[in-house]
């Protein structure tokens, strides 16, 4: 890192708050912002988001059909890529959307009817990560000529295929094989991500081997197919540990524009403040949106997790006013948790999505001030790199509005009323 830049740097001199260097963030965050455009308005042309979707259960069929209308707002400017969990039937992609984005204890997973038809959710009403997810029933044939699978495909940022380890996942591969092509087909810029799932019954060894075939088999299929090219991410998961999360926080990563500046002012921040790792959560979904370049320590991610949840557990049962008024999470959030290993885990709200968790060991604590001070900058920062994605949008949506009245759509072709 560039020594000159730093808001306040942590010296070994006697003046531990020693000022520097203001961190020029306006232009960290011009640079990202303009990545942010760029992918926007890309994304922007693919994603005519579906409004509603229909479902008839038909005599003739055994299969309920699913007929999908659009009724998107040619209007509308807010990204939201779609985030696909598509497998076979009972391979789990019920419950790692419940148990992820639902706080469902794994348990109670073993209770989830068969879906049957697509649920759709937008995640970004309850959290900062900005996509829907689609639940696809495993028994269903989106190979239907009547099932409009390109415009499903075309607003796709994340296609999650979950694979039963537990099983024999030989008609998993051919169905995987068989999803990925067609998808790729109509969208070259999905993410495919592969979760070899229900690993808590496997042991180490046969973890490694499992996933060592499957990659193997699927590669090959590609590769026959003269489509060496698609590129597949694979993660071992259960949703009776963290796996599930660190492995969603990495498919929702990819989605996130503005990650290389986050990850910026992390390691900016860290390097400042004599941390060892820090992570920028979701508080609700408890995915990590991003971290410093240093490497993820599974057991260290998991301790950050707990501590979201003892913190928002306390806070709902002594945070709250007597009426059960008030958020358990706000402004005001703070937390410290000491170890008995020398090590601080040390909590702050960023937004009201996000908190910062951070890894920090005691002889480095004792500079809380620094800390603070530092975190104050950091967390100005985030805003600020938010708030001019807001105004972007606005301004975008005040420009449609008045091309709606004139009658004509954004890009000059008259409206068709629907
Ligand atoms: N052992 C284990 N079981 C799991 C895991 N995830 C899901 N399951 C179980 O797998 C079964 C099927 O899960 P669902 O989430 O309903 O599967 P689905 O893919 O949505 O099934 P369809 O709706 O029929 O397509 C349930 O009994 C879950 O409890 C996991 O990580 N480990």
């Amino acid at each position: 890192m560039d020594p000159g830049v730093g808001n306040i740097r942590q010296e070994k001199s006697k003046q531990p708050y020693a000022y520097q260097k203001r961190l020029p963030l306006g232009l960290e965050f011009l640079t990202g912002l303009l990545a942010l455009e760029c992918v926007s308005s890309s994304i922007d042309q693919k994603c005519k988001g579906l409004q509603i979707m229909m479902q008839i259960e038909s005599n003739q069929r055994p299969l309920p059909k699913t007929i999908i209308l659009d009724f998107s707002d040619p209007f509308s400017t807010e990204v939201k890529p779609r985030v696909l969990l598509m497998g076979l039937r009972r391979s789990g992609k019920s419950s790692i959307q419940k148990v992820v984005f639902h706080k469902m204890s794994p348990n109670e997973t073993l209770f989830l009817e068969s879906t049957n038809k697509i649920c759709r959710e937008d995640v970004s009403n309850s959290s900062f990560v900005n996509f829907q997810i689609w639940d696809f029933p495993g028994q269903i044939d989106f190979f239907d000529p009547t099932f409009d699978y390109e415009m499903i495909f075309r607003g796709t940022g994340a296609l999650i295929f979950v694979i039963d380890s537990q099983d024999d996942y030989m008609e998993a591969l051919a169905r995987l094989h068989l999803t990925v092509t067609r998808a790729y087909k109509v969208n070259t810029d999905i993410n495919f991500e592969v979760f070899i799932h229900k690993v808590d019954g496997l042991s180490d060894d046969h973890k490694i081997e499992t996933q060592r075939d499957i990659h193997q088999r699927a590669n090959d299929d590609l590769a026959d197919a003269g489509l060496e090219k698609i590129h597949l991410s694979f993660y071992l998961t259960s949703i009776y540990d963290h796996s599930i999360f660190e492995a969603f926080s990495k498919v929702v990563q990819k989605l996130i524009p503005q990650l290389p500046t986050l990850e910026n002012l992390l390691n900016i921040f860290i390097s400042n403040s004599g941390i060892e790792k820090a992570f920028l959560f979701d508080v609700v979904s408890k995915i990590y949106i991003a971290t410093d370049s240093t490497p993820v320590d599974m057991q260290t991610y998991e301790l950050c997790c707990d501590m979201i949840d003892v913190v928002i557990d306390i806070s709902c049962i002594y945070g709250l006013k007597e009426d059960g008024a008030g958020t358990p999470y706000d402004k005001e959030s703070t937390a410290i948790i000491k170890l008995n290993n020398t090590t601080v885990l040390y909590l702050k709200e960023v937004t009201k999505f996000l908190a910062l968790v951070c890894f920090v060991r005691e002889e480095s604590f004792e500079r809380k001030g620094l800390i603070d001070y530092n975190f104050h900058c950091f967390r100005k920062a985030i805003h600020e790199v938010f708030e001019v994605r807001m105004k972007v949008v606005k301004s975008r949506k005040v420009q449609n509005r008045l091309q709606k009245k004139k009658g004509a759509t954004p890009n000059g072709t008259p409206r068709v009323l629907l």
